[in-house]
């Protein structure tokens, strides 16, 4: 496979990294005769499971699911491709991928060949990618072509003057100048595994460790350690090891991660669930739609996972979590509230672990008390780990005393790799490593951490530990999840910046108020007390799963910084920002822009004027829109761009230009002084006119949106609908008619009437015609208020309709239906609504309301609370609200109440 880099490389002036396994041979011999260490490579214990369960499942990846067979045969398909490209024993694979099959096939790839892979989570920019990637001195690098808007292999490519080891790089995804793909690496002849003897000892994997280094430390683990000591502490958390079905949340290539494909899959034969990167509503669903036993998250995850809608008490999904029977959470400490919240709102177990890339893990245990899972890590397990607590001359101290955490067992690595100063600092001959955390051994030899190297900061004469004062401001009765970070001052100083997330519903919190509350109820320490408190809308994860606090410190700054004028001007910049936009989507430009793209031929494609086409790219680049790489005349569309944008994507919301872009809408702004002194639209004609042209603009505006709309309903309503016989839906104020069309699309059975204005009817029948439903729909042209209907229906649609009406109107209109339906028949009331939240989380809600007022005579963006208050006053039964997950979208369910009387 030609590949650039290749011609660059000159081999022969490179050395092999020195290798030293700092444990003495003869403890990995005892471990191996006490039966510890299987003595069987990585790849050679798959194959065992593979064998006698070829069929098993092995990976989840979405909709697939890769058999133990597959997999095998596309590791070796892998193994024979790096093969052919030189990799044999003892060099480095580095893999950048998702979780998923691929990056579970290339650790057994590398792992067959006896070569070390190097797996690092996605995101790292180029000081981390290059710092990898020369300690390492990897030979081959597979990694995904597109990282969210980065072209990683255009930065790896970049780099290469500097990476003289690297010499292939394989690539996922859209291919990459004449790179080789991975897509064609799957199909080849098998490697023929049995040709090379793997010795368990050599070394199978590094680790990046952040620690406290500036710089990434790489750990090396042989396979052993791996197999063997790390396996190990799995044991004691699964009763039937093959039955495991892991959900990792943290990326597999982080160190928490490393227990995913060479311990779960490959050692234990379990089933690795995968998803790409962390959404808690999707890792709740999948944990409930794949029956999952286990989940590994760090703890600021699972708080997010307790904060998902999903799991409040009016959640609209049913999960079912029968299944799942423990959580490990790792990375850093556990509050009282998390461990609560597992129990009341998943009823499993958390598990407190603690663990470091630099040689150590254990947990506590699946019995323990609360108290015993917040307060400790448990006791080490001699067969993963022995650890020893020391003073600064490196003196074993006493039960309760506390000092360093040394630890040395089965699971220890090997050394530090390609840094032997590493090694002096932290190894020493016996095998230990020092791990620089403090703790202390209990009488019941159970581990307690007392500072984590990271989380423990010097102040006022005290030591403060980070992780302990953001669980006390979390213990706040409005506060979801919280993180304290420490922000020296200029002349390094500690000061502690505090980040929290309010629960739903609750008004940011000042910082007045917070430090009321810890000095007077929890009665905290002078240097306990944060400096700065930030609200934010959540916490934003690193590459690792970790918090990331590099953001969160930048948008602190962006905030007591904040004496700039910038977001006000943003937002006065809202006509430029609308106009830009509407004319790339006008003029089709992000169809246009392909691989990259100058202005003058983008200008010829779109039949503009170079100079425009140049403004409007560089606008949009502005805007976060194109990419365009400072210095060069090339354009691209952005990841953003590129997926909302193009007409050929599923994702495409260009369409809304006609919505939220109309003329209509530069119109009612315009002037919404006068909407405002009036108290309604100025507009010559309202929005309630019969056949308002703009309604025929906006039904096609809304075509592709509104699809994935009418889905989610569709999927809250149908397991009713469909028990019902021969269905009939009334869709009132249906527009275009995606939403019945929606449902009539799943049953054939089904019967769906639209009511519309008459001017409507043709873009119905066009819709009608795309889902393939024209037999099973009907067009009623009339007004909702005076049409009539002698038949009953199953099930009456309202979206988006009754914000153009004041209240009494929406009572009239309400009222009108009950009669409409069978007994026990449904409305199905959608749109924007306001919840209790406090305004700056619904701003689409408020703008809403401004857009009603300019455009209507009384309309506006109601409340929840009057739509189920107008509903329990009419008799409705059964009300019951929620939220479009990832939608300003408000749903309300009602029964028809027994009366049933038209109004
Ligand atoms: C915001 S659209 C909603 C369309 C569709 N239900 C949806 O959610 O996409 C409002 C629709 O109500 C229709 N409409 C407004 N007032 C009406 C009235 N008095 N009688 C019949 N249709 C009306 C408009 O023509 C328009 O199609």
């Amino acid at each position: 496979m030609p590949n650039e880099l290749a011609m660059r490389q000159n081999q022969s002036q490179l050395k092999k990294t020195q290798v030293l396994d700092w444990v003495p041979t003869s403890l990995r011999e005892r471990w191996a005769s006490e039966g510890i260490y299987p003595n069987k490579g990585l790849f050679e214990a798959f194959l065992d499971i593979a064998q006698v369960r070829p069929m098993d499942a092995a990976v989840i990846e979405g909709a697939d699911s890769l058999s133990y067979a597959q997999l095998r045969a596309r590791s070796l398909s892998l193994a024979q491709v790096l093969h052919d490209m030189g990799v044999g024993a003892g060099d480095v694979v580095a893999v950048n991928l998702p979780n998923g099959w691929r990056a579970c096939a290339v650790d057994l790839a590398v792992a067959a060949l006896g070569a070390i892979v190097l797996p690092y989570p996605m995101g790292r920019r180029k000081r981390d990618t290059r710092a990898m990637l020369t300690k390492s001195a990897a030979r081959v690098l597979v990694c995904k072509r597109k990282v969210g808007d980065t072209d990683y292999a255009e930065l790896v490519d970049s780099l290469k003057h500097e990476l003289p080891a690297l010499e292939q790089v394989l690539v996922c995804g859209q291919r990459y100048q004449n790179w080789p793909s991975l897509a064609e690496c799957w199909e080849r002849s098998e490697f023929n595994a049995l040709s090379v003897r793997v010795d368990p000892n050599a070394g199978a994997r590094l680790i990046a460790s952040s620690g406290s280094e500036s710089e990434p430390k790489l750990v090396l683990y042989s396979h052993n350690a791996l197999v063997g000591g790390q396996t190990a502490y799995l044991h004691s958390l699964v009763q039937d090891s093959s039955k495991i079905r892991a959900l990792f949340a943290v990326p597999l290539a982080s160190p928490f991660g490393s227990l995913g494909t060479p311990c779960t899959l490959a050692s234990l034969g379990g089933v690795l669930i995968c998803l790409d990167r962390f959404e808690p509503d999707e890792v709740l669903r999948l944990l409930s739609q794949q029956r999952a036993t286990h989940l590994f998250a760090g703890p600021n995850m699972v708080d997010m996972l307790l904060a998902s809608p999903l799991l409040q008490p009016c959640g609209s999904e049913s999960l079912d979590f029968s299944s799942l029977t423990t959580i490990v959470s790792g990375g850093s400490a556990l509050s009282e509230q998390t461990y609560e919240g597992v129990r009341n709102k998943l009823g499993c177990t958390l598990i407190q672990s603690y663990g470091s890339a630099d040689g150590i893990a254990c947990h506590t245990e699946l019995d323990d008390r609360p108290e015993t899972t917040v307060r400790t890590v448990g006791c080490p397990d001699p067969t993963v780990i022995s650890v020893s607590i020391r003073n600064d001359l490196g003196q074993q101290l006493g039960c309760g005393e506390e000092g360093e955490i040394w630890a040395r067992g089965p699971m220890t690595p090997m050394c530090y790799y390609g840094a032997p100063e590493l090694d002096q600092r932290y190894r020493n001959t016996e095998g230990w490593v020092r791990i620089g955390d403090h703790g202390l051994l209990d009488a019941e030899g159970r581990l307690r951490i007392v500072g984590r190297r990271a989380d423990t900061v010097l102040r006022g004469g005290y030591k403060i530990n980070l992780v302990e004062v953001a669980h006390i401001l979390r213990g706040h009765p409005a506060v979801d999840q919280s993180v304290v970070l420490n922000n020296p001052t200029e002349d390094g100083k500690p000061s502690l910046d505090a980040f929290v997330v309010m629960q739903p519903g609750r008004h940011a919190l000042t910082l007045e108020k917070m430090l009321a509350y810890l000095v007077k109820e929890v009665g905290a320490q002078p240097s306990q007390l944060p400096d700065t408190l930030t609200c934010v809308p959540e916490l934003p994860l690193a590459p690792s799963g970790k918090v990331d606090q590099k953001a969160l410190l930048q948008r602190c700054k962006a905030v007591w910084n904040g004496v700039s004028a910038q977001p006000v001007i943003d937002l006065l910049m809202g006509v430029e920002r609308a106009g830009v936009l509407r004319a790339a989507i006008e003029l089709q430009l992000f169809d246009q822009m392909g691989e990259g793209v100058t202005a003058e031929v983008l200008a010829e494609r779109i039949q503009a004027s170079p100079r425009g086409t140049r403004i409007l790219l560089d606008a949009l680049a502005g805007l976060g829109l194109v990419s365009n790489e400072p210095g060069h005349s090339y354009y691209r569309a952005s990841s953003l761009g590129e997926k909302f944008l193009c007409r050929t994507s599923p994702h495409y919301v260009g369409g809304l230009t006609q919505v939220y872009t109309a003329d209509l809408m530069w119109d009612a702004f315009r002037d919404f002084k006068g909407a405002v002194v009036a108290g309604g639209s100025v507009l010559s004609q309202s929005l309630e006119a019969a056949n308002h042209p703009y309604w025929k603009e906006f039904s096609q505006g809304i075509t592709n949106t509104a699809r994935v709309t009418a889905r989610r309903l569709a999927d809250q309503i149908l397991p009713w609908l469909g028990e019902r016989s021969q269905p009939e839906v009334l869709d009132l104020a249906c527009g275009n008619g995606t939403y019945g069309f929606t449902l009539a699309a799943k049953q054939p059975s089904m019967r769906v009437w639209g009511v519309d204005w008459p001017d409507s009817e043709e873009l119905f029948e066009k819709t009608a015609e795309c889902f393939g439903v024209c037999e099973q729909v009907r067009f009623i042209p009339g007004d909702l208020f005076e049409v009539r209907f002698e038949q009953r229906f199953d099930l009456i649609i309202l979206s988006q309709v009754l914000h153009h009406f004041d209240e009494s109107q929406c009572w009239h209109l309400l009222a009108r239906l009950q009669s409409w339906l069978k007994p026990g028949g449904r409305v199905l009331i959608a749109g924007f609504m306001r919840s209790n939240a406090p305004p700056e989380q619904e701003p689409i809600q408020r703008l809403f309301a401004a857009q009603m007022l300019s455009l209507t005579e009384a309309g506006d963006c109601h409340s929840i609370e009057l739509v189920q208050q107008l509903l329990a006053e009419q008799g409705w039964q059964d009300i019951k609200t929620n939220r479009l997950r990832g939608l300003p979208i408000q749903c309300v369910l009602a029964t028809r109440g027994d009366s049933g009387v038209e109004a």
